[in-house]
């Protein structure tokens, strides 16, 4: 059993780090996408993935989920490969890619699709709809003519439906108004303050200041700085002044 692992007398699996990045390297052809990165994310904190574009966040959130196989190095989610977690979609929820839902499909449709592939009760269905903010009439429209805001829940609303303890969420709030925001950031802190654990990447620096509890940032497939949120702000004006030095100094390399 891994040391990060242990067994509770009722049968729960109790994992230090919920998620646990070590010297992760994924290359494809002559690009390096992820070179060398660790870091792992506790129990009930908001971890602020960061980094410019094609930094590779959604290469380590893809290897994490098990789409992408490493080169070299690992990335485990409740103390095991997602691929080899049981029922993982109940474990481990996932958005990647909020656009990727069959237009053609209602938003109740898709839930029951992904409700049915997890053994889940439809009961969860109405639960999850109402958790995201999503209208009966909207969840009777179909996909193709979801705003991207209302694609984000019903990604997230997915993500949901197996009441998961790891959430992992490729930019989440992209499309989403103000309003959907604030919604999003109470949710991911209610979700943690009951001790779930959220990896969360975003180009909101404003927002993920405020809500994640560790922030890792990456550029150039490396990491440049990781640790407590307080920590990493210490001096530092905002978390816009800390990622331009940051991320310049690896452009300057
Ligand atoms: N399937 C692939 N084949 C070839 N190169 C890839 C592939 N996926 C990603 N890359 C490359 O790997 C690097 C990291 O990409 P990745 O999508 O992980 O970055 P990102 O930080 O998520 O970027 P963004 O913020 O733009 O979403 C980029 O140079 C990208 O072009």
């Amino acid at each position: 059993m891994p040391a990060d692992l242990a067994v509770r007398p009722g049968g729960y699996r109790i994992v230090a780090a919920m998620i646990n990045i070590s010297h992760l390297t994924r290359r494809y052809g002559p690009v390096t996408a992820v070179d060398d990165v660790s870091f792992t994310v506790e129990p009930g904190q908001v971890c602020g993935f960061l980094g410019p574009n094609g930094a590779g966040k959604s290469t380590t959130m893809r290897c994490l989920v098990g789409l992408t196989p490493p080169t070299s190095g690992r990335a485990t989610v409740l103390g095991a490969e997602y691929r080899r977690l049981p029922n993982p979609g109940r474990q481990v929820g996932i958005m990647l890619d909020a656009t990727a839902q069959h237009p053609g499909r209602t938003g109740r449709e898709t839930l029951r699709i992904a409700a049915l592939v997890q053994g889940l009760d439809r009961s969860r269905i109405d639960a999850v709809l109402e958790q995201v903010g999503l209208t009966p009439a909207e969840a009777r429209a179909r996909v193709r003519t979801y705003s991207l805001g209302m694609q984000q829940r019903l990604g997230i609303a997915v993500a949901l439906l197996g009441d998961p303890r790891v959430l992992v969420l490729d930019e989440p709030t992209n499309g989403l108004d103000p309003e959907g925001i604030a919604w999003m950031r109470d949710l991911l802190r209610r979700l943690a303050d009951r001790g779930d654990t959220v990896l969360l990447s975003s180009h909101l620096l404003h927002e993920v200041e405020q809500i994640a509890d560790t922030l890792v940032l990456i550029g150039g497939g490396r990491v440049i700085a990781s640790g407590s949120t307080e920590e990493l702000l210490d001096g530092q004006s905002s978390l816009e002044e800390l990622y331009l030095s940051r991320t310049d100094a690896v452009a300057r390399r």
